[in-house]
């Protein structure tokens, strides 16, 4: 199998780690950096500030980037800009950031996975979510973060919000005439859907998709305990990169 040289970024983080550890003990794959604005990433390969720095030096088939949303952006351009394949966990993209990087990867005809959840456990909560929201509208998405969390909600509930919004029309939800006493009761809404974000330390990752209808209700949800529980999403992610030419948005359009 022909060897895929990968670039980490955000290598000292919590995700970051993990797929240091990954990539390491994937014979097909080699790591041959990393890239961390402070420099203090300890590992036997070299340790770049910049990504520019690194890819002038560098020539890695993939950049997996593990790191904040400002930075996820910049380097996943500038990745494509040097011909190099990203692998993106980082979610808070926005619309306009991923509409630009999709047209990026279009011109460079190179391959561009961001996944807001890499767990496989999770994608399919993603898809029951969609099957199920045919049948019912009136849907809350409660997502669950440990509290070093930067952006909410979720990119994943995010995602779920959009993958729902595919099959169900728009429409407002609860009394017509409800109004928060106090602000931010209701959380936030994507096409009349309500997202809850919850954070507290002990939470890893954590989501429930509840449904209601007239005497009953369904609730659909999903639990990462730890971050290994993500791996198995980069590996594959890492693999089908290198046979795309343009920019996919999840990884339920990757999978079988
Ligand atoms: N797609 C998925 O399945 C998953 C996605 N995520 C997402 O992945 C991202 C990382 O999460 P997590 O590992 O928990 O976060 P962490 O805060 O643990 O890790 C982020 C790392 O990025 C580093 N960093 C910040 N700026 C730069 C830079 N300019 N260059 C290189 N590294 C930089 C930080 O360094 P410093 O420590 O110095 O600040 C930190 O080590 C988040 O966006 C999160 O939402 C998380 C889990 C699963
Ligand atoms: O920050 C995290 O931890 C996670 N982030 C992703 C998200 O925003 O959905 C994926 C997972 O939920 C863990």
């Amino acid at each position: 199998m022909e060897q895929i040289k990968v670039t980490i970024a955000g290598p000292r983080g919590r995700m970051g780690k993990e797929a240091v550890e990954l990539v390491q003990n994937t014979p097909h794959f080699t790591l041959i950096s990393v890239i961390d604005h402070k420099g203090e990433a300890s590992l036997d390969v070299p340790v770049y500030k910049d990504i520019e720095e690194c890819f002038r030096t560098e020539t890695p088939h993939v950049l997996i980037d593990l790191t904040t949303p400002e930075v996820g952006y910049l380097h996943t351009k500038t990745a494509l800009e040097y011909g190099v394949r990203p692998v993106v966990g980082t979610t808070g993209f926005t619309p306009e950031e991923l509409n630009e990087l999709k047209d990026l990867a279009e011109s460079t005809k190179l391959g561009c996975i961001i996944a807001p959840n890499f767990a496989i456990g999770a994608v399919l909560m993603m898809k029951f979510s969609q099957m199920a929201a045919k049948y019912f509208d009136d849907i809350e998405i409660i997502e669950l973060h440990h509290d070093q969390k930067l952006d909410a909600p979720s990119g994943t509930a995010v995602k779920t919000a959009e993958m729902i919004k595919e099959v169900r029309e728009a429409k407002t939800q609860g009394h017509p005439n409800e109004k928060e006493t106090h602000s931010g009761a209701r959380g936030a809404t994507i096409d009349g859907m309500h997202i809850h974000s919850v954070r507290l330390p002990g939470l890893i990752a954590h989501q429930q998709v509840m449904f209601g209808a007239e005497g009953q209700t369904l609730t659909v949800r999903h639990d990462s305990y730890n971050r290994a529980s993500f791996m198995s999403g980069v590996k594959v992610s890492v693999e089908t990169v290198m046979k795309l030419d343009t920019l996919v948005y999840g990884l339920e359009n990757i999978l079988d």
